[in-house]
């Protein structure tokens, strides 16, 4: 629920994960308020899965630390019934029906809502004598969408969730998926590389890129306090103190420009106009992608 003495969703600090030599995630520091639906993008191997497993206690970090809803991940039974997570390859189990999907879920949780299942069940067309071994992507995807929301979690881990589904599909997993979030007062962290979704249903968004956060926030601030320029050539060598500069660009004989203006500081004398989230995220990864700061993996890493 949106309290604001609950504990923040998700809480990390210096959080850092190793495979071995491979860096996944590196000194990352998260503050993520309750009741949050959240969106986690990045590029392909940006450590956003291993965040999330992080999160569910399925794997454990190598230095710092990770809270969610106040405790460590997994710390007990009664923590992992607050959390529901669909893993990103959506797993079921091939020889049980979907409704022994269903009763399994009833039997391992005590605050299973049978009432949502069987009516999101019935939502997405499957049927409860159907085996889950024969079900297309999409709807292994419903099948485990709809046993994590029927344990009525506090947080909603997603994984890629609407990576299998059409169009049609992913338009009402949104809708529902929005619906749940707002009847419950549960906060939800779904990972997604389709950035027009994160837009859509997203209230806060981590960006993540070689294993560290580039940008975190609530996404009405940070697109408040994001803008593009546009400039003569060369101007924006001179920006005025209390702007960063993000990314940029030639547009013939003008500079475009992302900048990210701190609280207070009015805005520049350049054209301005507003930032999208889908830009914003771009601009992000572009900067983190060009950046010598950022530390590329070393050889033996990157192996
Ligand atoms: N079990 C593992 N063993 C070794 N390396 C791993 C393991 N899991 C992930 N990695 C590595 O950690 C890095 C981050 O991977 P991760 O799966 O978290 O990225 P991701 O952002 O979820 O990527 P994608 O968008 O492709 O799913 C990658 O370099 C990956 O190769």
């Amino acid at each position: 629920m949106t309290d604001q003495n609950s504990p923040p969703v998700l809480h990390a600090e210096g959080l850092t994960k190793r495979y071995g030599r491979r860096v996944a995630l590196s000194h990352c520091d998260l503050q993520i308020p309750s009741g949050r639906v959240i969106g986690l993008v990045g590029p392909n191997g940006a450590g956003k899965s291993t965040l999330l497993q992080l999160a569910c206690g399925l794997i454990a970090p190598t230095a710092g630390t990770l809270r969610v809803l106040g405790a460590r991940p997994a710390a007990d039974a009664a923590h992992l019934a607050r959390v529901g997570y669909v893993a990103q390859d959506t797993p079921v189990y091939a020889a049980l029906t979907v409704g022994d999907h269903l009763r399994m879920g009833a039997r391992l949780n005590p605050s299973w809502d049978a009432a949502l299942a069987e009516r999101r069940i019935a939502q997405v067309g499957l049927h409860p004598r159907q085996k889950a071994g024969r079900l297309s992507g999409g709807q292994r995807a419903q099948l485990a969408l709809t046993v994590a929301a029927a344990k009525r979690p506090e947080l909603l881990i997603l994984d890629e969730p609407a990576a299998a589904l059409d169009p049609l599909a992913r338009d009402g997993f949104l809708h529902h998926l929005m619906e749940y979030v707002g009847e419950l007062g549960a906060s939800a962290l779904l990972s997604s590389h389709l950035l027009g979704d994160v837009a859509r249903v997203c209230d806060h968004l981590v960006v993540l890129a070689a294993g560290r956060v580039q940008l975190a926030g609530d996404v009405a601030d940070l697109l408040a306090h994001h803008h593009r320029l546009v400039a003569p050539r060369g101007e924006l060598d001179r920006l005025p103190a209390g702007l960063e500069l993000v990314r940029r660009e030639p547009a013939g004989a003008y500079e475009r420009a992302i900048v990210r203006t701190a609280a207070g500081t009015p805005p520049p004398a350049w054209t301005v106009e507003p930032v999208g989230l889908e830009e914003l995220v771009l601009a992000y990864l572009g900067r983190a992608a060009g950046d010598p700061t950022v530390p590329a993996p070393s050889p033996e890493a990157a192996r």
